[in-house]
């Protein structure tokens, strides 16, 4: 099982460089790498399991911060209208997204940074997303707010982006251009 041991930290080249498509279908390999993703979200959102084993919360992991430049990730979480996302996904894209942006009032972090770093992250509003999912089906997702958010952190891990890349550097909390707080 995945545990914190796995997950690369920031200064670790992998989290910069841009992570390379996934042959389909999917190799046995790559098919347990990402269950195991997957199941690390949810164990990482189990208290019992979690305090056991040290995890910390995730709601989305991106095969790079294993140390594997390959453009897979897996979310697991509710959005705040409980709507459920759980998916392993392969060669994720961004197929079109609104002007209007979004964050999170309370910032973002992550499982590679292991230190606070302040500020709002602009991320777009709405995304759809279009992918291929663990049965090697294609995906269309129409995303907004929290979802849309975690679904472009993790897409970002893709890209070699680190969430406070897009923190303003004069002024963190600058309300970002027809911005919006999602929470
Ligand atoms: O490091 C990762 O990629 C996982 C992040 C994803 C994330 C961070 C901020 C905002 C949206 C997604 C972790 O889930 S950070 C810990 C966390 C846990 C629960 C809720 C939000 C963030
Ligand atoms: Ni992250």
């Amino acid at each position: 099982m995945i545990t914190m041991k796995d997950i690369v930290r920031e200064g670790h080249p992998v989290l910069t460089q841009v992570a390379k498509d996934v042959e389909l279908p999917l190799n046995e390999n790559d098919k347990k790498t990402l269950e195991e993703m997957l199941l690390f979200l949810k164990n990482s959102q189990d208290e019992e399991i979690a305090q056991k084993y040290d995890l910390r919360a995730g709601v989305g992991l991106a095969a790079p911060q294993l140390g594997i430049s390959k453009r897979m990730m897996a979310v697991h979480f509710q959005d705040f209208d409980e709507n459920e996302y759980s998916y392993g996904l392969i060669n994720p894209k961004i197929v079109s997204h609104s002007i209007a942006q979004t964050y999170l009032s309370s910032g973002e972090g992550c499982l590679s940074v292991d230190r606070e770093v302040p500020g709002y992250v602009p991320r777009y509003q709405k995304i759809t997303i279009k992918a291929t999912d663990l049965d090697g089906n294609e995906v269309k997702l129409k995303l907004r707010g929290y979802a849309a958010i975690v679904f472009q952190h993790e897409l970002d891990h893709l890209n070699g982006v680190m969430f406070y890349d897009h923190i303003n550097k004069q002024d963190p909390f600058t309300i970002p251009e027809n911005a919006k707080a999602c929470d």
